[in-house]
């Protein structure tokens, strides 16, 4: 009843009919506490389960689910003569549309998180926030993207599981989810997708949050979803993130991030959070301080990198809503050059990367911002070099990374680990075989010092 295939042409065109079911989660889902507090910390996550961005588009709300998509029925025609290289075109149209709709979702949950005190955040075992916004995401993309191209097509790998929902001690986050799911499926439409007849119920929501159990791996195609990337940074009303990407046998080919409080003016993203929030409550809403957010997107070898401002209240989104290419930066001396990193230590060391910096030659201030919007940074050209150096041990997971990756290749920039090695995705859930941390960097000159300067230094290190 919940989430049928959208067309017979969908699945003929796409001909990768990759999902991974596993309904031991789906059904008769009864929920036995639920909590009244917008905030819950993660336990350790062992689930699991597991074109040119300006020319294409097509609404999809305007084709019902009997009917195909156009461009799917002339793909199927040629199907049998010579068969096109893929391009990921539907898949690229509906995964930004989405993600700009995941983004108007976030913004309306930090905004009644930072209106509220801390007293609804609780602290479990790795300390890691999750929120409402991050299970409504999820239940979100994933009812989507079913809707969109069939559920037995669509393979999702994604950081929540609702083992934590469910657990939630006081009543009302499970139905806080429902609800804010329900009014951002509302506003589908005007992001050009269908939304759901009638509102969801609570097992319908439980559902789409646990069909992203995929475990990933080497072959077909899955999606990769991090809901809100630096829950930390959300809950603090800072940065953050919505990450989707697609991977096909184990490359990433399609990467968005909504990057919803990405500022206008690069020296922004520099300023303390709270700073921000009085600068946007000072300044009227035309005037250039308000205007923040994007959502960057690319699709494997096309060479391009794009980005889209988010949409505003009351608009449609008309394809390609004003996207504009991105690039990096043609910095190349490290003098000149910015780097970013975590916020959090105990996300990467700090002071392995400032001894980086000092032999590379970086004279710049770190730039210390929550998530993959340090991706995006280096996409946009705003700062140059991306170092994560974890401590020993830690697993980096893919969904942390797909999007960006593809997004700065696409940009003009490199993507490594520290042994030069591309990141692999087509391990399962984590980064394995990661060769101690991951560097990012607008060009290779920039990015060869780095590795220099990390096998140099790596022996004298802590990590
Ligand atoms: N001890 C640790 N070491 C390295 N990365 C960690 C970590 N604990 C959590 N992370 C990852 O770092 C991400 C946040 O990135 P950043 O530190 O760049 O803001 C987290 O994403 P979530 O916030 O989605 O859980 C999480 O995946
Ligand atoms: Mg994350």
């Amino acid at each position: 009843m919940l989430l049928h295939s959208s067309s017979m042409a969908i699945k003929v065109s796409h001909n990768l009919g990759l999902g991974k079911w596993n309904d031991k989660h789906n059904n008769n889902f009864i929920p036995n506490h639920v909590g009244s507090f917008f905030i819950f910390l993660r336990s350790n996550k062992t689930h699991h389960n597991a074109m040119s961005g300006g020319h294409i588009g097509c609404c999809l709300s305007s084709f019902n689910q009997t009917q195909s998509f156009p461009v799917m029925e002339d793909q199927k025609k040629l199907s049998f003569s010579s068969p096109e290289p893929v391009n990921y075109s539907q898949e690229l149209d509906v995964a930004v549309r989405t993600v700009q709709l995941a983004c108007s979702l976030c913004q309306r949950v930090q905004n009644g998180l930072i209106s509220k005190t801390s007293d609804g955040v609780q602290s479990k075992d790795d300390n890691s926030p999750v929120t409402v916004a991050d299970w409504s995401v999820q239940a979100t993309v994933s009812w989507i993207l079913s809707e969109s191209f069939g559920s037995s097509n669509v393979s999702i790998v994604a950081e929540e599981d609702i083992q934590n929902l469910s657990k939630a001690k006081a009543g009302g986050v499970l139905e806080t989810v429902v609800k804010t799911v329900n009014e951002c499926l509302a506003e589908a439409p005007r992001y050009g997708l269908n939304g759901p007849k009638m509102a969801l119920g609570t097992t319908e929501v439980l559902e789409a949050i646990s069909r992203c159990n995929s475990i990933g791996g080497p072959a077909g195609r899955f999606w990769a979803l991090d809901p809100v990337d630096g829950t930390l940074g959300f809950v603090r009303g800072d940065q953050y993130a919505i990450a989707l990407a697609l991977i096909e046998d184990g490359e990433v080919v399609l990467g968005v991030l909504g990057c919803p409080n990405y500022p206008m003016r690069k020296e922004w993203l520099n300023y303390h959070h709270r700073y921000h929030r009085i600068i946007s409550k000072l300044t009227p809403s035309t005037s250039e301080s308000w205007d923040k957010g994007c959502v960057i997107y690319a699709r494997r070898g096309s060479g391009e990198a794009w980005m889209q401002p988010l949409l505003h209240v009351n608009k449609n989104l008309v394809w390609p809503n004003s996207a504009r290419p991105v690039r990096v930066s043609s910095i190349d001396n490290p003098s000149l050059a910015t780097f970013c990193e975590p916020v959090e230590k105990a996300n990467s060391s700090h002071s392995f990367t400032a001894g980086l910096a000092h032999s590379v030659g970086l004279r710049k201030q770190p730039l210390r911002v929550y998530s993959m919007v340090k991706y995006a940074a280096i996409a946009r050209g705003d700062a140059e070099i991306f170092m994560k150096f974890a401590r020993a041990g830690y697993k980096e997971k893919i969904w942390d990374h797909a999007a960006g990756v593809v997004i700065i290749q696409e940009a003009g920039g490199v993507v490594t680990d520290a042994g030069g090695r591309p990141l692999d995705f087509s391990k399962g859930i984590y980064l394995e075989g990661l060769d101690r941390g991951v560097i990012a960097s607008a060009g290779a000159n920039l990015h060869d010092k780095i590795i220099r300067a990390v096998d140099a230094s790596w022996d004298s290190s802590a990590l």
